[in-house]
């Protein structure tokens, strides 16, 4: 029993020292008294400050006790799931569930949710997304839920995009955290002004994805070499939104911090690990807004949520290819969120 003991430690320890020793780096003007110490340009990062910042993320995790009601840790809704792609709403819903909340729902089009509900019986699954009446349909749940994912296998099909506009447009109107990923990126690259200057939006994109948005909204180049600058001018531009580019590294700005994730991952690029990071969010998104500033120490609270999520999918993946290597797939991933968690932010 002791020796197991040890043996979490060390492993543990080993967790917490691989994701201080992350490229973690924030600049930009003052947070706050911590971070301005911990993270001022060029400076480098001591592992005390390091952990300041990463004690932060842990600060938003709301403790698990016997006093709440079912929905108090999270009712997310993912808004994607189409005739091409059943894939992604899981994957980002299961792992909203997976990292804490306590309710997920689906809002996909009639014949997506099916099967959806096939793959999970844990997963409220709303086939709306296609109907005449999808942004009234969807807009009657929007009180009840903390954060909106949208965009994983939404497809390109314009009447679909077109019911995705109305539902941006309500979310923002009832002031409701939106991470937009995937598809529901395509439809920002065609019409910024639908999130510019939301405050509470998050914007995951990948490579490719990334370059799209630039192209649509930035009208001068950017050194495509130096991440942290082209996020944070993406960022500036769309209305300083939170934007996650995912990659090597994951580099996050809301336009004037900057945040860099190095954490170690794995070398395995299987669709559906996007799906992951951004269910994840949808949650982390939640608990740092309602954790309040004092928690988070001034600093913003969906820098942190972006953080914690990019440092977990990293971690579930390294978990999973040590196990799996070269046939690990995000299921896989998915098996990982608990113990990663953990790891990462419960030792
Ligand atoms: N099982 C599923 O149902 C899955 C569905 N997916 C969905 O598939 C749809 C399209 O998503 P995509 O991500 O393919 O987007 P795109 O259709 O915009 O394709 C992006 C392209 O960029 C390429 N690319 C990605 N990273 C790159 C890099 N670092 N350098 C150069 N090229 C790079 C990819 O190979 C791909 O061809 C979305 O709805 C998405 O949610 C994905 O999430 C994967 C899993
Ligand atoms: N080259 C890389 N090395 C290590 N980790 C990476 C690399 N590229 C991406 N990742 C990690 O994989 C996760 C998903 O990023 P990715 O770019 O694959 O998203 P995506 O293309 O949107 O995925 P999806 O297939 O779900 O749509 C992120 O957590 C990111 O940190
Ligand atoms: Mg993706």
């Amino acid at each position: 029993m002791a020796t197991r003991a040890g043996a979490g430690a060390v492993v543990a320890g080993a967790a917490v020292v691989a994701l201080l020793s992350a490229a973690l780096a924030l600049y930009g003007p003052p947070l706050d008294a911590v971070l301005r110490r911990a993270f001022s340009l060029h400076k480098p990062h001591s592992i005390t400050d390091m952990e300041n910042t990463l004690q932060l993320v842990r600060n938003i995790i709301p403790p698990l006790t016997t006093k709440k009601h079912k929905g108090q840790d999270g009712r997310i809704g993912i808004v994607g799931g189409c005739q091409e792609y059943t894939g992604a709403p899981y994957f980002a819903a299961i792992s909203a569930l997976k990292v804490g909340a306590d309710l997920s729902h689906v809002f996909c089009t009639r014949e997506a949710a099916p099967v959806i509900k096939s793959y999970s019986p844990e997963l409220i699954v709303h086939p709306v997304l296609d109907s005449p009446s999808a942004v009234r349909d969807v807009e009657t749940w929007l009180p009840r839920l903390h954060a909106l994912v949208v965009g994983p296998g939404l497809g390109r099909d314009n009447v679909l995009l077109e019911n995705v506009k109305g539902i941006l447009e309500a979310s923002k109107a009832r002031d409701v955290p939106i991470i937009i990923d995937a598809d529901g990126l395509w439809l920002i690259a065609q019409h910024p002004a639908l999130i510019h200057g939301y405050r509470k939006a998050v914007l995951t994109p990948n490579h490719g994805e990334f370059t799209r948005l630039s192209d649509a909204v930035l009208r001068d180049l950017v050194d495509g070499s130096d991440h942290r600058e082209a996020v944070r001018r993406l960022s500036q531009a769309l209305g300083n939104v939170t934007v996650v580019r995912k990659g090597e590294r994951d580099v996050m700005s809301d336009g004037e911090h900057v945040l860099e994730c190095a954490h170690e991952g794995s070398s395995r690029r299987c669709g559906g690990q996007g799906d992951l990071l951004s269910g994840a969010l949808g949650v982390l998104v939640h608990w740092a807004l309602h954790a309040g500033p004092k928690k988070t120490n001034g600093s913003s609270p969906l820098l942190l949520a972006a953080l914690g999520a990019c440092s977990l999918t990293r971690q579930c993946g390294h978990q999973a290819f040590q196990k799996h290597g070269r046939s690990t797939t995000t299921t896989d991933m998915i098996a990982e969120v608990g113990p990663a968690f953990r790891r990462l932010f419960e030792t």
